[in-house]
């Protein structure tokens, strides 16, 4: 598991480390850590370090004085180090130890700062850390603003200077980093966007501050972490014990949810998948998905809130092109009214979002809004939800009572007093119809097969983009890949699943 924590619980264990070593030892390990990263990068993009040409933008603070350190050993192998020193004051220490390994510092000026960042092999991101608050003030806007233009590597010393570290927020102009390089442990707003876009790869940096981090604000599964979690059959499981899942999607007019769906479940590994809707899904479901049991539903029996018809199940996905009409109301009520665990997506959500007391149950409830989703159901503008995903999905799940997972850029799950879990495996070729549909399914059966709601949730989240990254050719985004098509993540689900 990699966790995550806010600058307050970051400080609180840095002070607590601190009490008990020799001053400067925390910012000596740090320093040493981020020269050693810049150095093999350097080492990477040109051969050397020696002659090599590295500008640090330095702020007040102690950010600041970790970027000069740092800045001070590659000036003594050889490097050509230039610092701006764009705060009313700058880290005496760290300053003293540039000038005296031959660095060179200079006031804060537009043009030559411009011209510094241009020319530099690898640029060093020391306006603020973890201190920082609110949107970056003059001169640190523009500065960050010029790391755009620069020329060769952005490194982020601790986070990027702009991004909030403990929410990921930006509220103005911010660093945008190839590679930010933390100390201590993760800080949250580097794992959630928009920081994490701002961030690049994270580099962690082991200064000893272990044994005094608190329980995580926030927290990532591995591959081994969901490799355990997930479920596997055993010698005398039958496809009863491995889960049955429900499924209530589809309407004659929006059909293609429930195939993407009902695919998501069959190949997540569901031990049987029993499908319920009207006539034409029902159809276009059992041409696509012969394993599916299917349930043509009988309104009358629907608004007496009786799903006898269907079978037994021990968990249901509700919602996907379900529509939002009485009829939809009246299955999302006799769905939610069981007393199993319930998925609820796309149009269950506003349908939910519409009627709370549907939400009003005893079992546990798992729902899975994008922005714009969360924005109907909390009342809060779609702009806010992305700017602030951490804070809107943990108050998501305390305002509803249930687990909630937030799909997007990155995908976060909340459960109240639980770390919200933040998805590591998402790619962008995601973004594209039909493949929230998907996700819906592989919850489902995970759900159905006994996870919690925040497990299933969360798995489910990362087994999705795995697929995703297989299908459309491996890895993050990059050369050698192709555009997919939700049922693309359906079908690559078992070779993403072989890889746990
Ligand atoms: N503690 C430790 O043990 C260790 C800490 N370490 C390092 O220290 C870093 C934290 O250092 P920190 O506390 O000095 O704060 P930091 O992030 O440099 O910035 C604070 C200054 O920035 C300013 N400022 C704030 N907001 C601003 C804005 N919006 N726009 C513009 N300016 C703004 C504000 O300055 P002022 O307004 O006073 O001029 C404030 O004083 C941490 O991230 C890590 O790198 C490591 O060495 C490991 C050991
Ligand atoms: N930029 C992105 N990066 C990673 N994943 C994304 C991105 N945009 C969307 N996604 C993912 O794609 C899926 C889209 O789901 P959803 O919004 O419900 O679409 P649909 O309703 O068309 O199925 C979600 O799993 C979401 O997390
Ligand atoms: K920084």
């Amino acid at each position: 598991m990699r966790t995550a924590y806010t600058s307050d619980q970051i400080r609180s264990a840095e002070l607590a480390l601190m009490a008990r070593l020799p001053e400067g030892t925390l910012m000596d390990r740090a320093a040493t850590g981020l020269a050693g990263v810049c150095a093999h990068l350097l080492a990477g993009s040109r051969g050397r370090v020696y002659g090599s040409r590295v500008a640090l933008l330095i702020g007040s603070g102690d950010n600041g004085g970790d970027a000069l350190y740092a800045g001070a050993r590659l000036a003594r192998r050889g490097a050509r180090v230039e610092a701006v020193l764009a705060g009313s004051r700058t880290h005496e220490g760290g300053l003293a130890a540039l000038r005296k390994a031959g660095g060179r510092a200079h006031p804060y000026d537009a043009a030559r700062a411009r011209e510094l960042l241009a020319d530099a092999d690898l640029v060093m991101d020391g306006l603020v850390g973890i201190g920082g608050s609110g949107p970056l003030r003059e001169p640190y806007g523009t500065l960050a603003e010029l790391t755009a233009e620069a020329g060769g590597l952005v490194v982020a010393v601790d986070v990027p200077s702009g991004v909030d570290a403990s929410s990921g927020r930006v509220e103005g102009p911010a660093v945008r980093a190839h590679l930010t390089v933390t100390f201590g442990a993760y800080k949250a707003g580097l794992l959630v966007d928009p920081g994490a876009t701002h961030a690049g790869a994270v580099e962690l940096v082991d200064i000893g501050l272990g044994p005094f981090l608190p329980d995580p604000e926030v927290a990532a599964l591995t591959a081994d972490d969901v490799a355990d979690l997930l479920p596997r059959p055993g010698e005398e499981s039958d496809k009863y014990r491995r889960g049955v899942v429900g499924i209530a999607a589809g309407s004659d007019r929006y059909t293609g949810a429930a195939v993407l769906s009902v695919g998501g479940a069959v190949r997540a590994g569901a031990g049987m998948v029993r499908f319920a809707s009207s006539a034409e899904p029902v159809r276009l479901v059992r041409a696509r998905w012969p394993e599916a049991i299917t349930t043509v539903l009988d309104p009358s029996l629907v608004l007496k809130s009786s799903l006898d018809e269907v079978g037994r199940v021990q968990a249901w996905v509700l919602g996907p092109g379900l529509g939002t009409g009485p009829e939809a109301h009246a299955v999302a009520r006799a769905v939610l009214s069981t007393g199993v665990p319930v998925l609820v997506d796309a149009d269950g959500l506003t349908l939910v979002a519409k009627d709370r007391t549907l939400l009003r149950r005893a079992a546990p409830t798992v729902l899975t809004p994008h922005a714009g989703e969360l924005s109907r159901l909390l009342g809060v503008p779609r702009e806010h939800i992305e700017a602030g995903r951490l804070d809107h999905v943990r108050r998501a799940a305390a305002e509803l009572g249930a687990t909630v997972l937030l799909k997007g850029s990155t995908t976060l799950v909340a459960e109240e007093h639980r770390p919200v879990r933040v998805n590591t495996t998402g790619t962008p070729w995601l973004a594209t119809g039909g493949t929230g549909d998907v996700l819906s399914g592989i919850a489902g059966a995970l759900l159905a097969a006994g996870l919690t709601g925040y497990d299933a949730a969360s798995c489910a989240a990362y087994v999705h983009g795995l697929a995703a990254r297989t299908a459309a050719g491996g890895g993050a985004v990059g050369r050698g890949q192709a555009p997919i098509a939700a049922l693309d993540v359906a079908q690559a689900l078992p070779e993403a699943l072989r890889t746990l």
